[in-house]
């Protein structure tokens, strides 16, 4: 077998895996199914069976009789259709739920570096459009295409035997309608896969303006979002009319096939008629059969391009499932770190830009309960210092350490479990504060004096207590309806309530008004005291307040120690950061005092 043809088999063999597990349901569907194909095949019989015997037949009882026996039939149908179709369509909807429930968590077990590479709204898509089309053809779609290759064969079976001669006719009409359905498929598979994608970048614009609406309004940028949007729906479009045009073009012939079929086949009936070898009653029930024959087979070809489509835009789901890396094995032992954090000599770049470095040879050794400034320019590598620590990326080269355990895939969910992080503009969820602070700790059960007590030392209790909902007051997305002071001094709750060994605090630039730093800087000292503490700093007032101080330029630790040490060097980039600060500090002072 080719490596193509084997890798196809195997993206077939992908999907029904997923039937997997619903068995008993499948198969009551098929027992069903059956049933439902022997009804449907009796019928065309017993009409001839009827038509022939209307002049033999004299007492009008029979009549009724017939009709009571094909009413009884049609009830026997309609409920087993119910069921048939209950149990197929319940399967899909179940199958697309367990696919979604998977493919969610193949995104969340992705590592970061994923995120970089993937726009969230064309993930979300993926997770909506592209997993609901299973439903249609993995368990409905092969559903009807079984029995459409059931009533062919039984429909074939019944034409021989009522006319082998004029069963012939069909021996070229059939074969053609499949191979028909079967050429169309593989072409179907890249326009699917087309469609898909361009769905999928309508998903990703939306997901951005909506996700950035403030940035559009504030800058009037209403007419730009609509025109990147329409611009997307309209590539999308075109693409899906050209699908429906070939779409179109398969349809209009598959059914002239299936009418010339049937026109044939009355042609050549009616001369076998005359010469007396075939009763009216029999050509009713062929042309029936020949029908049903006929839409089976043109089914059966409906399914395989529905499935090729499938296939084809199903294949990034299956992708984002089997390149999934999990992060840490099932059993973990819980690691109690003291706080000690080492780098050795790390190098590190962003797979997105794998040439250039992000970090070069950074080593320093944190001891447990020291406070850290990472002090650099815009751009130096603090922030990427701060994902290292966090094992969002693993060092292209050196090795993390912490209380000389070496940080790796395998154990970065346990390293993590001791870290807690503070991010400039903290990530809210939309639910209420108590769920946001819980959030820290959602593997255990949390009691409601905990998540008090944290909000209490992160001097969050007095605001959220006038809230008229208290801790139920419901935060808005990404944590709207709250200020900046209020959003992260819930942060810190959060943070405090985790008790973590390790910190990491990624210092708000905006200015607080004067009364909020307080709260917050307050806060802030109450989280960091007996911890292991990272802050990326940009306040002259907390950078004094660290133990010791990494300064960064380009990657590299350019200079490192206290504040009075570094600012004896002159030279150094510190000072000059410093000195740059101080001026600014001094030059807002100086208009606030002029405009005073
Ligand atoms: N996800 C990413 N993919 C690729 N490159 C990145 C990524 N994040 C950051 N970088 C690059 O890595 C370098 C270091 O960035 P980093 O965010 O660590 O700087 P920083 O010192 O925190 O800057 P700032 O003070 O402006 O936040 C920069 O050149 C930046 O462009």
């Amino acid at each position: 077998m080719s490596k193509p043809e084997s890798a196809n088999r195997s993206r077939h063999y992908k999907r029904f895996m997923l039937l997997q597990g619903y068995g008993a349901r499948l198969m009551l569907g098929l027992v069903i199914m059956l049933l439902t194909v022997v009804i449907q095949l009796s019928y065309p019989k017993a009409l001839a069976y009827f038509i022939d015997n209307i002049k033999l037949q004299q007492d009008s009882s029979w009549y009724s009789t017939f009709a009571i026996v094909m009413l009884l039939l049609l009830s026997v149908q309609a409920v087993a259709t119910a069921m048939r179709y209950y149990c197929f369509e319940s399967t899909g909807y179940m199958i697309v739920s367990k696919v979604r429930q998977q493919v969610y968590n193949a995104m969340l077990s992705q590592p970061i570096g994923f995120y970089d590479k993937h726009n969230v709204g064309e993930l979300t898509n993926r997770l909506s459009a592209d997993v609901e089309i299973l439903h249609d053809t993995l368990t409905m779609g092969l559903a009807i295409s079984l029995r459409a290759a059931l009533t062919f064969v039984g429909g074939v079976v019944m034409l021989l035997l009522i006319s082998p001669a004029l069963s012939l006719m069909l021996v070229f009409f059939v074969p053609l309608s499949l191979y028909l359905g079967r050429w169309v498929g593989r072409r179907i598979t890249q326009r699917a896969n087309a469609m898909q994608q361009q769905q999928a970048l309508c998903g990703k614009v939306a997901h951005e303006h909506f996700s950035n609406i403030r940035l559009v309004h504030a800058f009037n940028q209403q007419k730009t979002a609509r025109s990147a949007y329409a611009s997307a729906t309209d590539s999308a479009l075109n693409v899906s009319v050209a699908c429906a045009k070939f779409f179109a073009y398969f349809h209009g012939l598959t059914s002239f096939l299936t009418y010339l079929t049937l026109l044939v086949t009355l042609w050549f009936g009616a001369t076998l008629i005359s010469s007396g070898s075939l009763s009216i009653g029999e050509l009713t029930s062929f042309i029936l059969y020949a029908g049903m024959v006929t839409s089976a087979a043109s089914a059966i070809g409906d399914f395989w391009t529905e499935w090729m489509r499938t296939i084809g835009a199903t294949d990034r789901v299956f992708d984002i499932i089997t390149t999934a890396t999990p992060e840490e094995p099932a059993q973990q032992t819980p690691l109690v770190l003291a706080g000690n954090v080492s780098f050795d000599n790390v190098s590190f770049a962003y797979p997105e830009r794998s040439t250039q470095r992000a970090l070069q040879h950074i080593s320093f050794t944190v001891n447990a309960g020291e406070k850290v400034a990472l002090v650099g320019s815009s751009g130096a590598g603090k922030s990427t210092i701060a994902n290292m620590i966090l094992g969002f990326y693993m060092p292209c080269e050196g090795c993390i350490t912490f209380d000389n355990i070496t940080m790796q895939p395998s154990n970065v969910k346990c390293v993590r479990d001791n870290i807690a992080i503070v991010e400039q503009e903290p990530s809210l969820f939309s639910g209420s504060i108590y769920d946001n602070i819980a959030f820290a700790v959602a593997g255990r059960e949390v009691s409601a004096s905990e998540i008090v007590k944290a909000a209490e030392l992160a001097n969050a209790d007095e605001f959220i207590q006038r809230f008229p909902d208290g801790y139920h007051t419901v935060v808005g997305d990404r944590g709207v309806q709250l200020s900046g002071g209020q959003k992260q001094r819930i942060a810190i709750a959060r943070a405090l309530l985790r008790n973590p060994r390790i910190l990491i605090l990624d210092e708000a630039t905006s200015a607080l008004d004067s009364a909020s730093e307080a709260k917050v800087q307050q806060a802030l000292s109450t989280l960091m005291t007996g911890r292991t503490t990272f802050i990326i700093a940009h306040r002259y007032s907390t950078i004094v307040e660290a133990d010791r101080i990494l300064v960064l330029s380009d990657g590299h630790i350019v200079q490192h120690g206290s504040h009075t040490e570094l600012m004896l060097q002159q030279q150094g980039l510190y000072f000059r950061l410093m000195v740059n600060q101080l001026a600014q500090n001094a030059t807002a002072g100086q208009r606030i005092a002029n405009a005073v």
